[in-house]
């Protein structure tokens, strides 16, 4: 057991080249990139730090193929894990639930014994309310591609030196 697994889900693509851009920041021998479209329980167990992403769809809700697995997490055991996030949302059309399904799987994940890291600031985002907001902090890493993608390069690259301390790679 060793290295990270990227678990990701994407509609439109847009997460998809995001954890593309993780997985080359970390190094491709590090990351093992997993599209939730074609994802088995037991890979999971494969790693012992993990990367979960997924934008919000349908107003506060799961993208679609995350939210089609979502029952099966309860099999899963996360205990030992360490668990990075990331999501992509609009906080300009969707300002009261923006990076919401973040806050859905942290906390399901975290019930399962999953420990939280790279939680992400909020400065620099205007929205009103988010279920990914714990303590005043996004449980993970915040992108907004239909509004700042001129952000994105620049965040990805500061949480990822804040990920390699707090994974120990
Ligand atoms: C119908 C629809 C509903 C959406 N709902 C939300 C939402 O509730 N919260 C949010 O932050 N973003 C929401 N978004 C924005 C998407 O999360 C955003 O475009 C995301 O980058 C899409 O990721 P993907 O291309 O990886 O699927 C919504 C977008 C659409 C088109």
């Amino acid at each position: 057991m060793s290295g990270i697994g990227l678990f990701y889900g994407s509609t439109t693509g847009k997460t998809e080249i995001i954890a593309e851009m993780i997985q080359q920041e970390l190094g491709e021998e590090v990351v093992g990139l997993h599209n939730m479209a074609d994802v088995e329980g037991s890979e999971f167990n494969d790693y012992e730090n993990l990367i979960i992403a997924c934008p919000t769809w349908n107003i506060g809700e799961l993208q679609s193929d995350w939210d089609g697995f979502f029952p099966e997490l309860d099999d899963i055991d996360f205990s030992g894990k360490k668990v990075a996030y990331f999501g992509t949302g609009d906080q300009v059309g969707y300002a009261d639930n923006f990076m919401d399904a973040l806050g859905i799987l942290e906390e399901k994940i975290s019930e399962l014994g999953g420990k939280t890291v790279g939680y992400w600031s909020t400065d620099g985002y205007e929205f009103n309310e988010s279920k990914a907001v714990r303590d005043g902090k996004f449980v993970g890493l915040a992108l907004d591609e239909d509004n700042q993608s001129e952000m994105t390069e620049q965040r990805v690259k500061t949480w990822i030196s804040q990920l390699k301390q707090e994974f120990g790679v």
